[in-house]
């Protein structure tokens, strides 16, 4: 049929490019285009002179009216755009797939690689020269086996170098995000090809095949051939992904990283010495993902939405935040609570107090010193050097607050300490505003250094306003678990207005009142929600679409508790967003962004 194979594109590969563009929109990061555009250059370069060669010897052929006409080194320009367009798909299913793992945190076996890494790389490069060795004796016996035999001379080579450079890495990542990404695109072009071949769009010629067929009349020879490209596809993505790693992991080797890293650096990067690696930073990192899945679900989920170098200081502030909450939390007395405030503040003054500031080496003996072996990570990977000082000490001031509820001296506002709404939002504002703040402080430090003063006293005013509310939706959420643990965070003054005191709520957390209570503070919380939000449009707009990801996900806490009727049994006290809300809530605010 007329122009077949130019239909085989319009019917079959571009609508599914289409598609998986349109689904990976909202997690494209400039990094993604540099990735995918550099490998479709290298796929388009190393592919031309093999599939010109195997079209000039008349392995493949094309009936004259299957192709529109103009040719480059006698290839059909629909073959030439399948270069590109199979590069690309299976480049998005390979971002799609990865997009939630944390890749730093695979350069762990770069460096004394367990066994079954070591072993699994060697016998893989053997695998790969033997299949290369087996190509060229086909190429060099010739007949039934030579399109067989140029396809594995051809492709194990490129598959050995990269498989070579990145081995341990790729076989250290999940199944999900390697093997899954290449057999699924590889499939969809098997059942593609095995139509253009039914249908005669192109043919390859006896003589220089087997004979063997898949299924149907697709010939071993082309599964084989999808099969290795798309190895191929994968595994250069994966040593991107691996140079990128390096770069962003280790600000001892690259100190500062631009928005998407040059050229230079991934070479840079390449040639790194494994010896150069800071793998107790990498167990660090790996800590810090650790504490955030255990201890919080929005976040999490939130955290894969970034990329880079943000990425990571986030979830190490994050890591640094909610270990400063649980050593204060975790006290048993008064005295310990003391304790830990005085050694988190001597810490922070370690770094900032112009007086004692000190080096990293005597910060890091304080640590070692001042606190036990499963808080270290978190405190001596802070990155306190690009963070606001005022907004840590204010956070640990929440803390001391918070610790109030448990030890306190007998006068009954010591016992509850919040009193009134000032003082709620005053708590809100230490707990959770600082947050805020240290969060755009590293978006502006990590997407636009160079942003105006009058935007950046924007952003954190906004951003404090925005981390009461969330403070205020975990409190609404909370009301039953913190009674159990003899915790009101709703305001004395609001509970004498339905006739209640602390200890009411203590002893009874559920109920009418405790419910028009609840509802009131997430009124509150969404009147601040409404008035930060717009804000959040002056987000750096590679940061925007995750930020406001991660900061609905934990707004739908709020309207999921409002949806729920009065007095309704809330999970284990705690409301819960069904998983694809969630997901819902993230793709709503990655498309919005
Ligand atoms: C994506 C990512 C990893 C973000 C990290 C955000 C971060 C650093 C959070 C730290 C949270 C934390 C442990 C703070 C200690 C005090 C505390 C517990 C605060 C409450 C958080 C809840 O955390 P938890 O781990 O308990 O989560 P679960 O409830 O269990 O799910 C708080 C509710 C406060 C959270 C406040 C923020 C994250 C700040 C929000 C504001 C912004 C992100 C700024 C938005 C920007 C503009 C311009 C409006």
């Amino acid at each position: 049929m007329a122009y077949d194979y130019a239909l085989v594109h319009l019917k079959y590969t571009i609508p599914l490019a289409a598609l998986l563009t349109l689904i990976a929109y909202p997690i494209f990061h400039r990094i993604h285009f540099l990735q995918i555009g550099s490998l479709i250059v290298v796929s388009f370069l190393a592919t031309l002179p093999w599939d010109s060669y195997l079209i000039r010897s008349n392995i493949w052929t094309y009936p004259p009216d299957a192709i529109i006409g103009p040719r480059l080194y006698g290839i059909p320009i629909e073959e030439l755009f399948f270069f590109v367009i199979q590069t690309y798909i299976t480049s998005l299913f390979y971002i799609l797939l990865s997009k939630p793992l944390f890749h730093p945190l695979y350069l762990s076996t770069q460096r004394n690689p367990p066994q079954r890494i070591a072993r699994g790389k060697v016998i893989g490069q053997g695998i790969l020269v033997a299949l290369t060795l087996y190509g060229v004796h086909q190429i060099r016996t010739g007949g039934p086996g030579t399109y067989l035999g140029l396809i594995l001379a051809w492709a194990f080579p490129f598959a050995l170098l990269t498989f070579t450079v990145a081995g341990r890495f790729i076989l250290t990542l999940p199944l999900t995000s390697t093997v899954v990404p290449i057999i699924i695109p590889t499939v969809y072009l098997w059942l593609v090809d095995e139509l253009a071949l039914g249908r005669g769009t192109w043919a390859i010629e006896s003589g220089t095949k087997l004979g063997w067929c898949l299924f149907g009349v697709l010939d071993i020879e082309e599964a084989t051939f999808f099969l290795a490209t798309n190895l191929l596809i994968v595994f250069g993505m994966a040593v991107f992904d691996q140079y990128l790693a390096i770069i962003f992991a280790f600000p001892h080797l690259f100190p500062k990283v631009p928005r998407s890293p040059t050229p230079l650096m991934l070479v840079q990067s390449r040639f790194s010495n494994t010896k150069q690696y800071d793998l107790e930073r990498i167990a660090g990192l790996s800590d810090a993902v650790t504490r955030l899945k255990a201890k919080s679900r929005s976040f999490y989920l939130a955290n894969s939405l970034f990329t880079g170098r943000l990425r990571i200081d986030l979830i190490l502030l994050y890591s640094f935040c909610r270990l400063a909450d649980d050593l204060v939390d975790d006290s048993t007395s008064r005295a310990e609570v003391k304790s830990w405030t005085t050694k988190l503040y001597k810490f922070l003054d370690l770094h900032y107090k112009s007086d004692i500031k000190a080096n990293k080496a005597r910060i890091n003996d304080y640590i070692d010193e001042a606190f036990p072996p499963e808080a270290k990570s978190a405190l001596k990977y802070l990155p306190a050097t690009i963070l606001p000082s005022q907004p840590l000490y204010q956070l640990i001031e929440g803390f001391e607050l918070d610790s109030q509820f448990s030890f306190h001296d007998s006068s009954e506002s010591a016992k509850f300490p919040i009193v009134d709404e000032d003082k709620l939002n005053y708590y809100g504002q230490c707990v959770a505003g600082t947050v805020g703040e240290l969060c755009v402080a590293l978006i502006i430090e990590h997407c636009e250094p160079e942003m105006p003063d009058e935007r950046k006293k924007m952003l954190m005013s906004a951003s404090r306003t925005m981390g009461v509310a969330l403070q205020y939706v975990n409190i609404a959420r909370d009301i039953v678990v913190d009674a159990e643990m003899g915790r009101v965070y709703l305001p004395t003054t609001w509970l004498k207005e339905e006739g209640l005191t602390p200890e009411d709520v203590v002893a009874h957390p559920r109920g009418k009142h405790v419910e028009n209570l609840r509802r009131r503070l997430l009124s509150e919380a969404f009147k601040l929600y409404d008035e930060a939000r717009p804000k959040m449009n002056g987000i750096p707009k590679e940061a925007r679409g995750p930020m406001i990801g991660a900061v609905e996900t934990y707004m739908e806490i709020g309207r999921v508790l409002r949806e729920l009727e009065g007095g309704v049994e809330l999970e284990r006290g705690k409301a819960t967003v069904p998983g694809g809300r969630r997901l819902k809530t993230v793709l709503k605010a990655l498309f919005s962004a």
